[in-house]
């Protein structure tokens, strides 16, 4: 529990939580402690048999430069030309920071089906994002086809892990407000009879 005030503070700071592309994001990226409290926050998603079913992979300084040798293959191998190649390498080199994000979900789990342990990995991966807003970052979840290129899946997951993507951070060029296309309130909260 906290306390009222500072509860609400809280939530008007989350609510305020957009994400920011690759294309206004600037530096300095997050520093290392703060991408750990980035990893705290989503270790509080809600985690049936605390299984922990997600890792998070910092990608900064020259890996960055590794990455996009390995965007610029997939791009390649998926018949792209060599200035589509060449802006799939951008991608990992415009934000100052990428984390990958991975899901290893134990599929014959005897109490926690893979739904539910699905649903931890979006809670971690939406806390972690949440954290990084409040902190004063800028981040976007992107994926695209690439995370289903071998060579990518062989270079960032362990046996048995899905890759879901990379969340771009860094410091925002401006602060997106919304609003948002989805649907409001009315439709995400309804009554049960
Ligand atoms: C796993 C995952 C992958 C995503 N991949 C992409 C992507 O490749 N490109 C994109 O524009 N948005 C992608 N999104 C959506 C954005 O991250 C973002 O949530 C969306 O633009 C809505 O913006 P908002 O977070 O401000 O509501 C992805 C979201 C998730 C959860």
């Amino acid at each position: 529990m906290t306390d009222k005030a500072s509860g609400q503070a809280a939530l008007q700071a989350l609510l305020s939580r957009y994400s920011v592309g690759p294309k206004h994001l600037q530096e300095p990226g997050p520093g290392r402690d703060e991408l750990a409290l980035m990893a705290q926050a989503a270790l509080r998603a809600p985690d049936h048999g605390e299984l922990l079913p997600f890792r998070f992979k910092i990608v900064q300084g020259a890996a960055r430069e590794r990455m996009a040798q390995l965007f610029a293959a997939a791009a390649r191998a998926a018949g792209k030309d060599e200035a589509a190649a060449a802006l799939d390498a951008e991608r990992a080199l415009r934000p100052p920071v990428s984390v990958a994000v991975l899901a290893r979900i134990d599929l014959g789990h005897p109490q926690v089906p893979a739904h539910e342990q699905w649903a931890c990995v979006g809670g971690a991966l939406s806390n972690f994002l949440t954290a990084a807003h409040l902190l004063g970052y800028g981040g976007k979840m992107l994926s695209g086809a690439k995370v289903r290129d071998p060579g990518i899946q062989a270079a960032f997951c362990d046996p048995g892990e899905t890759l879901l993507g990379w969340i771009a951070l860094g410091t925002p060029l401006r602060r997106p407000a919304g609003p948002s296309r989805k649907g409001g309130v009315d439709q995400a909260l309804q009554d049960w009879a």
